[in-house]
C-alpha cells in the first residue's frame, strides 16, 4: 500500500478483520475503493439564479471565476481548483458549452483540438459532472482508447479532480486480468480500457452488458486510431454490444487532435441520438508554441547527427521516433554506450517493462527514451522538451501526434525531422501547412566529432547482440546447468558444446569479452575528449 494511503489501510485493516476480505488480496486502489463504496455521491441540485463559482477547498473559501458559467458540482470545482486548473482551454469551454449550458439538448460531440491543449478533461468534465449531480450505482461512462499508458494516464488524469466517491477500472491488455475483473465487481461509475481486453471483458459479463442499456457516456478518444487496422474489430465488437441496448440518453463523444477523413467511416457505425453530432473544431492539430525543424542528412549518417543533437547541453527531456521495432532496441542501446541515458519503448515488451520505461523517462529531466509509435498518441509526460523523427513516419496524423508529446499545455517544444534524400518527398507530404526551419544548431563540424565515437558504438552494439544471441542459443543442458549451479566442464555435454551454434570456441567468446572491453574504453576516452 502506498504512503498516502496509510490512513485508508488501517480503516482498511478493519475490515480486513471483520472477515470482509483477505487483506493479501488487494492492493491500494481497491482499498480506497471499498473504503468510498460507503460514501457514494450524494444529489447536488444545481442554484436556480446565481453561478456557483465560490467552493469551499480545506476549509478555505475559493473563487473559481472562470468555471463560474458551467455550474459545475462544488466538488469537481474543488478537484479543478487542486489541481491547479484555474481557467477552462479553448476546447473545454466549448465542450462545456455545447453539453452542459445549453439544457443538454445537444448530446454527440465530435472535438478535434490541437495535442495537448486539454481534451481530455473536455470529455471527462461533462461525465464527472453528471455522475455528482445523478448519483447513479452502474456504469455511466465507457472510455475507450488506443493504447494501455493512455488508459491509465486517464485514470490519472480523472483520479486528480474527481473526488474519491467516483469509482473508475482501467481495463488493459498485459496486466492481470483476474484483479481488472476483481475491480469492475465494486460497480464502477467508469471504465477506462483498450479495445481487445474491453471486447474481450464486455462480451463475458452479462452484468456490463445489461448496464450499458443506462450508460450516459461512450467516449472514443484518439478516435481516428481506433478505426485503424488492429482495433477495428474489438471496437467493432464493443459498438454492437453498446447499441443492442435501446438508449436514448447515451452520449457518444468522439475526441483527437487529427480527426480525419477515416474517421467518416466510424461515424457510419456510430449511432448517434442527436440527429447530427456537434463538431467542436480548435486550430488545428499543431499547437502554436511547438517550432518545426528539418535536418536534412544522409540515412548513413543519422545516428551521428542524432548524437551531436542529443549531446548539446540543456537539450532536456527527449523523445527519439523510430519506425522499426528492431531499430528501437537496436538505437538505445548504441546511445547508451554513447554515454545517453536513453531507454526504450515498443508494444512488443512486457507491459511491466513498458511501464517501468516510461516511470525512468518521466523520472529524469534529461533522459532519452527511443520509442515506436505506440507512445506518438495521448502520453502526456510533463517537460518533454524535444521530439526527433529519426524517420520520417507513413502519414501526417502520425507526425503531427509524434509532434505533440512536446509544448503541451502552452509550454514550449521543439521537433526536429531528420530527413535523408530517399525520404524526401514522404516528408513533404506529412509535413504540409506546418511551418518548418531548417536545424542550424547542430553543425558539420559537431557531427564530425560524433562520427568516429558513434560507428565505435554501433561496433560495440553488434559485438554484444552477436555475444546475447550465442547466450540465448546455449543448449538446454548448459541452462539447467547454470541454474543448478553445476560445472559441466568435467562431462561429456560440455566437450560436445563448447563449440556454440556459429563454431565459435568458448576460448573465442572470451576474447571477444575482452575485445569489447578494450573498445568500450576507447570509446569511453573519446567520449571524455568531447
Ligand atoms: N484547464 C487546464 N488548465 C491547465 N492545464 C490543463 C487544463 N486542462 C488540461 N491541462 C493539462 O494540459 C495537459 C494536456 O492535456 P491533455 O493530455 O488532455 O491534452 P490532449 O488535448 O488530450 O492532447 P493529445 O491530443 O496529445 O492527446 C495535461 O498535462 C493536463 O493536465
Amino acid at each position: 500500500m502506498k504512503g498516502s494511503d496509510k490512513n485508508a489501510g488501517s480503516e482498511y485493516r478493519t475490515l480486513s478483520k471483520m472477515g470482509f476480505i483477505s487483506l493479501e488480496e488487494v492492493d491500494a486502489e481497491e482499498a480506497a475503493i471499498l473504503l468510498s463504496s460507503t460514501n457514494r455521491p450524494t444529489a447536488y441540485e444545481r442554484p436556480a439564479k446565481k453561478p456557483r463559482c465560490v467552493v469551499k477547498v480545506e476549509s478555505e473559501q475559493v473563487e473559481l471565476l472562470a468555471w463560474a458559467e458551467y455550474h459545475l458540482h462544488p466538488e469537481l470545482l474543488g478537484g479543478l481548483h487542486r489541481a491547479g486548473f484555474t481557467t477552462p482551454t479553448e476546447v473545454q469551454k466549448q465542450v462545456l458549452s455545447t453539453v452542459l449550458s445549453t439544457g443538454g439538448e445537444r448530446r454527440d460531440v465530435l472535438g478535434s483540438a490541437p495535442t495537448g491543449s486539454g481534451k481530455t478533461l473536455a470529455f471527462l468534465l461533462p461525465i464527472l459532472h453528471n455522475i455528482l449531480s445523478n448519483p447513479t450505482e452502474t456504469l455511466a461512462a465507457l472510455i475507450v482508447v488506443p493504447t494501455r499508458e493512455l488508459a491509465l494516464q486517464i485514470k490519472e488524469h480523472l483520479d486528480k479532480v474527481a473526488p474519491p466517491t467516483i469509482h473508475s477500472v482501467t481495463l488493459v491488455g498485459g496486466l492481470s486480468q483476474e484483479k481488472q475483473e476483481r475491480l469492475l465487481g465494486y460497480a464502477p461509475h467508469i471504465i477506462i480500457g483498450t479495445p481487445g481486453r474491453l471486447a474481450e471483458v464486455l462480451s463475458a459479463s452479462t452484468t456490463l452488458q445489461t448496464q450499458l442499456s443506462q450508460l450516459q457516456y461512450l467516449v472514443l478518444d484518439e478516435a481516428d486510431r481506433l478505426c485503424e487496422k488492429g482495433h477495428f474489430k474489438d471496437l467493432d465488437t464493443i459498438l454492437e454490444l453498446v447499441h443492442s441496448k435501446p438508449n436514448k440518453a447515451r452520449r457518444t463523444f468522439l475526441f483527437s487532435a487529427t480527426l480525419s477523413p477515416q474517421v467518416g467511416a466510424l461515424r457510419k457505425k456510430l449511432r448517434f441520438n442527436d440527429r447530427k453530432p456537434t463538431i467542436i473544431k480548435v486550430g488545428n492539430a499543431n499547437p502554436v508554441s511547438l517550432e518545426h525543424y528539418k535536418l536534412a542528412c544522409l540515412a548513413d549518417d543519422k545516428l551521428t547527427w542524432l548524437c551531436a543533437i542529443l549531446k548539446q547541453s540543456g537539450r532536456g527531456r527527449t523523445l527519439v521516433f523510430v519506425n522499426t521495432i528492431e531499430l528501437v532496441r537496436d538505437l538505445a542501446s548504441t546511445l547508451q554506450l554513447l554515454g545517453l541515458p536513453a531507454g526504450s519503448l515498443h508494444a512488443q515488451m512486457q507491459q511491466r517493462q513498458r511501464l517501468k520505461s516510461l516511470d525512468r523517462f518521466r523520472a529524469h529531466s534529461d533522459a532519452v527514451l527511443v520509442t515506436s509509435d505506440v507512445a506518438a498518441r495521448g502520453l502526456d509526460i510533463p517537460n518533454v522538451q524535444m521530439i526527433v523523427h529519426f524517420h520520417v513516419p507513413k502519414v501526417a496524423d502520425v507526425f503531427a501526434h509524434r509532434s505533440g508529446r512536446t509544448a503541451r499545455a502552452d509550454s514550449v517544444g521543439i521537433s526536429i525531422a531528420m530527413v535523408a534524400p530517399h525520404e524526401s518527398s514522404l516528408f513533404h507530404k506529412v509535413s504540409a501547412n506546418i511551418s518548418m526551419h531548417e536545424y542550424t544548431k547542430v553543425s558539420l563540424s559537431d557531427a564530425d566529432n560524433y562520427r568516429k565515437a558513434a560507428a565505435l558504438a554501433e561496433k560495440i552494439r553488434k559485438m554484444e547482440n552477436k555475444e546475447s544471441k550465442a547466450t540465448r542459443n546455449k543448449s538446454w543442458e548448459e541452462k539447467a546447468a547454470e541454474a543448478l549451479g553445476v560445472d559441466l566442464d568435467f562431462g561429456a555435454v560440455k566437450s560436445k558444446n563448447n563449440i556454440d551454434d556459429d563454431g565459435e570456441t568458448e576460448q573465442a567468446k572470451k576474447n571477444q569479452q575482452i575485445q569489447i572491453q578494450k573498445l568500450k574504453s576507447q570509446l569511453d576516452e573519446m567520449l571524455n575528449k568531447h
